[in-house]
């Protein structure tokens, strides 16, 4: 059997997916569409890749490293202005990942890259919050919001916005599920952040960070002791690089890493997704989920991101499951829900061997 013959019941299996940036769902035809809306001036003059919609599809196809996407992740989402945009890119998400069986979402946006332009942090949330009551009524699908803060501004920034949100109630209301944090990796190491990260636990909020995703598998460690994060986002270079001691410490732990194969190769942080750690973290004990990070900047959401790593190890059905359950563990959802996605994961399993 070729291994794509698995693509079908993969396409049907039930997906939670933990990691992806909202505004990295921003596809070039609606940022062209956005951006004649807003009257959003693009740099098209010192950049030809912002000549059309395809040249920038194109452009998408060679980025350097984390940094060089980040520059056209900048200037994408500055096309979003008023609530109509943030709720048109949401529900234009959330259509897609429930036409590839995503159950449960939980996604990260970036407040300070739209804060510092003039949009207020409610017209963002309050946005969103629409599009997620949309996609729950439409398509069954629940979904959290994590509010990621810039690593490469400085802290009083994060602080600020953190305390706004706090003092918002967003946190308490469970509008807002969690914090992460996210941006240029090196050099700015997980340490520089302890402040905000206490106070976050101190209020009880739940902490997520990007980390050994460009940066080394210290960041991850430093993340786990001084930050006391509850997830990593990403962490593939714990695996790439062996780090057995942090790999145990992770799979005793139970730790949830949100790994992002496609990204991790259109970022050159891998060689190519034969050598995606996959068999590694099966093999450690690793809990993972398997994400789509910036969709429309590598070419490829969730379902994607799981045929592609089908290609490379050919992994079976019960294999699949396991991964299935493993990120359905992870989430941050209710446990009746956890329960409700696990018996809906068995039924597709028992579907397709029977
Ligand atoms: N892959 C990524 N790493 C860090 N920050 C990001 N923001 C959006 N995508 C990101
Ligand atoms: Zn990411």
């Amino acid at each position: 059997m070729c291994n794509t013959s698995l693509h079908p019941f993969l396409a049907a299996l039930p997906k939670a997916e933990h990691h992806m940036h909202l505004e990295g769902s921003l596809e070039p035809e609606l940022l062209f569409q956005l951006a004649a809306k807003n009257n959003v001036t693009l740099p098209s003059s010192t950049d030809p890749a912002f000549a059309s919609a395809e040249s920038l599809h194109q452009r998408y196809e060679t980025f350097q490293n984390l940094d060089d996407f980040l520059g056209y992740y900048y200037i994408g989402m500055s096309v979003l202005v008023d609530g109509s945009d943030f709720e048109a890119l949401a529900y234009a998400y959330f259509t897609k990942a429930a036409s590839q069986n995503v159950r449960h979402a939980e996604v990260f946006f970036d407040p300070q890259a739209h804060t510092s332009r003039g949009v207020e942090l409610s017209t963002i949330v309050e946005s969103f919050k629409r599009a997620q009551a949309r996609a729950e009524t439409d398509f069954g699908m629940t979904t959290q919001l994590i509010m990621c803060l810039l690593r490469h501004l400085p802290l009083s920034g994060a602080v600020e916005t953190f305390t706004q949100a706090k003092d918002d109630g967003y946190f308490a209301d469970g509008t807002l599920a969690a914090m992460g944090m996210d941006s240029s990796e090196v050099p700015f190491p997980p340490p520089m952040w302890k402040d905000l990260y206490d106070a976050a636990k101190e209020s009880g909020i739940r902490r997520t960070i990007h980390a050994g995703e460009e940066g080394p598998p210290l960041y991850v460690s430093q993340a786990l002791d001084v930050l006391d994060v509850e997830r990593i986002d990403h962490g593939v270079r714990a695996l790439t690089e062996g780090d057995d001691i942090l790999i145990s410490r992770l799979a005793s732990a139970n730790t949830l890493l949100t790994m992002c194969p496609i990204s991790n190769v259109k970022l050159n942080c891998i060689p190519s997704i034969a050598l995606f750690p996959l068999r590694k973290l099966i093999a450690a004990g690793v809990r993972f989920s398997i994400n789509s990070d910036d969709p429309a900047y590598f070419g490829g959401y969730i379902l994607e991101n799981y045929c592609a790593l089908q290609e490379s190890f050919d992994l079976g059905v019960r294999d699949w499951e396991k991964i299935a359950k493993g990120s359905i563990m992870g989430s941050w959802c209710t446990e009746e829900r956890k329960t409700q996605l696990l018996m809906e994961i068995e039924d597709v399993v028992n579907e397709h061997i029977s």
